[in-house]
Formats: structure tokens, C-alpha cells, sequence
């Protein structure tokens, strides 16, 4: 493995250089893959395989959007597109990428299918770590390994498509075969990461927890409607207020952070900004600080996992989420937005 500097401390990564996509193919080359729900990652991932050239099989719930899109993306009922059940049993690896309150429920299905000398392959942390909440707790003589992309199965295959690659963690909990790690980094390569760092179940849902609830997607709406309501509760526009707080942020500054780092960005900015930023980010930090103890806490105790386990089991739990992100959506400044949105030069 590759030894790289992550400002000071040396970890080891699989890059695609010392694990090229030749070495996955003949690592995995005997192997049947069946992803397992066609949501979000499943598409990603199955289609990035299927792309690779590895042998891929979907399972999915018949009927449904979910189905549909599996018909849709080129896969065949009877061939390659099966139910759940079917695939499980087709399968050398399971790569189980139902919803994480799905996968507890057709546990037993998958369980049953489980022979010895398989892989359970999962894209997060959840099932296992919170066995407890969950009931997944695989046989003994199959490999558990795990590979996250670090981002949405939609930039997953995007990303594959524009030839650049999503980074992802890897993760074996239970090696039965001796072959669990090749299998799992063959994995990550084949579903098309950019690079694989290494983590373990209880660390990957953890912090993937702790970041879609904070800085990814928590708390980024939360600092947005903040300064959101503030400017407008000042007799700014809408337009004025949803420019200043989200648009420069993700189509001028956002980018340029991304390709060189903050301090870039700030360079890039004029000195009186740079001041500002400089002289306030501190107090910002010290301010959400007490709350990122609270969420890390909430993850750590499984409070979060029993939210999410009790709100999905609810039988109107889809129409409420439905109505949640509606609110959001019909908020003032997401339909401002829609409106920026549409004077995008390109979108006009
Ligand atoms: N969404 C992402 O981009 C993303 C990113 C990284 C990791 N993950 C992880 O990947 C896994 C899959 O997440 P997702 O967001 O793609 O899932 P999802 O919510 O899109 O659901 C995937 C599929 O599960 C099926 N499903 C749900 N409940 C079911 C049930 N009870 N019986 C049968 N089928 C059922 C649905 O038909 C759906 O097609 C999860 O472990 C998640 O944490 C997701
Ligand atoms: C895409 C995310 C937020 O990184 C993933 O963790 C998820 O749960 O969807
Ligand atoms: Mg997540
Ligand atoms: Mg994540």
C-alpha cells in the first residue's frame, strides 16, 4: 500500500497504481456479484462493475421505481435482474446495499443464502455495528467486508462516467476465506474509487453519521438558513439574501476550495474579505463546537441508529419524509433558489 502524508500523520492507501483494474478483474474473476436494491448506491455501483467488465447481477424488489430504473439502466429480468431472494442465492458476493432499515428486515432472506466461503459486502457500517438495533449478525464462515464511497451513488457514476473517481474506505470484519481483503479492495476499485483508505465498521459509521449530520448536509442548511433569515430579517432581498449565502458559495467559492484548499480560496478573494474571514472563522467554530460533541454523542450512544431504525419503521414514514422535504423545498429561500437556479446562464 501506498504511504501518504495526510498533513502529519502517515497512513497507507489503495491507489489505483498498486491495484490496477486487471488485478481486480482477475481477483474477482470467478466471482458473481449481486447488488443487492438498486436505490441510489445500488445503481452506482452495479453499473461502474458492469462497465469494469466484472460479472454483476442486480436483486431487486419486482415492481417500483427502483425495478424500473434496473429495466431502464439495461439490465434483463431473467438474466441479470432478479428478485431479492434469487440473487442472494446466485451470488458469490452479496454486496447488501438495500436502505440500512431495509437491509433488517430481509435479513433473514439474505442470512439464508450466506453459505460458506461467500462475502457479505455492505456500504456502511450501520447493520453490524448496531447489531444490537439490527439483528446483523453474519455466519461465521463467510468474509463481512465493507467499502463507502464517500459521496452519492449519483456522483459515484458521474464521476466514473467523467473518467475521475470518488475516494472510498474499506473495511474487513470478518476474513473466513483468506480472501476477504483482496476481495474487498478489488471491490472498491471495480465499483470505481478513486482511492481506498482503511477503516473499520465502528469508525466508518461513526463518522459518516457524524458528517451527513454536520458539515455535508446537517449543518450546512443549518448555517445557510441562519444567515438566510438574518439578512432577510434585515430588509435584504431574496434574491440579494440566497445570492450572499448559497449560490457564490457553491458555483464560485465552494469549486475553488475544492481544487487547492481553503487558504486558496481566501487568496483568491480581496484582502477585506480575507480579514473578515480570517478575524471570524474562529468564532464560528466555537460556536457549533458544543453541538458536534452533542451529535458524536448521539451516534456513539446509538441514539441516532435507534432514530432512524424507529422513524423507518413507521408504515407513513415515506409520505412524512416526502412532506419533510417538501417543506424544505417550498421553503423562501430553496424557491429562491429554484429561481437563481434558472437564471443560470447555462439552464436559461
Ligand atoms: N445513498 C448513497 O449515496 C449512499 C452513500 C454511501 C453509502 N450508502 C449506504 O448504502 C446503502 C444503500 O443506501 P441507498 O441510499 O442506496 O438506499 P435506498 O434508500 O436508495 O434503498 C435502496 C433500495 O432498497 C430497497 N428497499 C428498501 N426497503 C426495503 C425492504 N424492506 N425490502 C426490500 N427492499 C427494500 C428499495 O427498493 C431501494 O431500491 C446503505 O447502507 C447506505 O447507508 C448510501
Ligand atoms: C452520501 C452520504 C451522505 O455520504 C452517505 O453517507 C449517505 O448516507 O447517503
Ligand atoms: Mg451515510
Ligand atoms: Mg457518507
Amino acid at each position: 500500500m501506498a504511504k501518504i502524508d495526510f498533513g502529519g500523520t502517515l497512513e497507507e492507501v489503495v491507489t489505483r497504481e498498486e491495484f490496477p483494474l486487471e488485478k481486480a478483474r482477475e481477483v474477482l474473476k470467478d466471482e458473481t456479484i449481486a447488488v443487492i436494491g438498486y436505490g441510489v448506491q445500488g445503481p452506482g455501483q452495479a453499473l461502474n462493475l458492469r462497465d469494469n467488465g466484472f460479472n454483476v447481477i442486480v436483486g431487486q424488489r419486482k415492481g417500483g421505481k427502483s425495478w424500473d430504473k434496473a429495466i431502464a439502466d439495461g439490465f434483463i429480468e431473467g438474466e441479470n435482474l432478479f428478485e431479492i431472494e434469487d440473487a442472494c442465492e446466485r451470488g458469490t458476493i452479496i454486496q447488501y446495499l438495500l436502505s440500512d432499515a431495509g437491509q433488517i428486515q430481509q435479513w433473514s432472506t439474505v442470512k439464508k443464502h450466506l453459505t460458506p466461503g461467500k462475502a457479505l459486502y455492505f456500504s456502511h457500517g450501520f447493520g453490524v455495528t448496531y447489531h444490537e438495533q439490527t439483528g446483523i449478525v453474519p455466519p461465521a464462515d463467510v468474509d463481512v467486508i465493507l467499502v463507502a464511497p464517500k459521496g452519492s451513488g449519483t456522483s459515484l457514476r458521474r464521476l466514473f462516467v467523467a473518467g475521475k473517481g470518488l475516494n472510498s474506505s474499506f473495511a474487513i470484519h470478518q476474513d473466513a476465506t483468506g480472501k476477504a481483503r483482496d476481495r474487498a479492495v478489488a471491490l472498491g476499485i471495480g465499483v470505481g474509487s478513486g482511492y481506498l483508505f482503511e477503516t473499520d465498521f465502528k469508525r466508518e459509521v461513526y463518522s459518516d453519521l457524524t458528517g451527513e449530520r454536520g458539515s455535508l448536509m446537517g449543518a450546512i442548511q443549518g448555517l445557510f438558513a441562519a444567515q438566510y433569515d438574518l439578512l432577510r430579517s434585515k430588509g435584504h432581498s431574496p434574491s440579494e439574501a440566497f445570492n450572499e449565502t448559497v449560490e457564490e458559495a457553491t458555483q464560485s467559492l465552494y469549486p475553488l476550495v475544492a481544487e487547492n484548499g481553503m487558504d486558496w480560496m481566501y487568496a483568491n478573494c480581496s484582502t477585506t474579505a480575507q480579514r473578515g474571514a480570517l478575524d471570524w472563522w474562529k468564532k464560528f467554530r466555537d460556536a457549533v463546537a458544543p453541538v458536534f460533541e452533542d451529535l458524536y454523542e448521539s451516534v456513539a450512544s446509538a441514539n441516532e441508529a435507534r432514530i432512524t431504525i424507529q422513524s423507518n419503521e413507521k408504515p407513513d414514514y415515506r409520505d412524512g419524509l416526502e412532506k419533510e422535504l417538501n417543506e424544505l423545498r417550498e421553503s423562501e429561500m430553496w424557491r429562491a433558489g429554484a429561481a437563481v437556479r434558472n437564471l443560470r446562464p447555462e439552464n436559461a
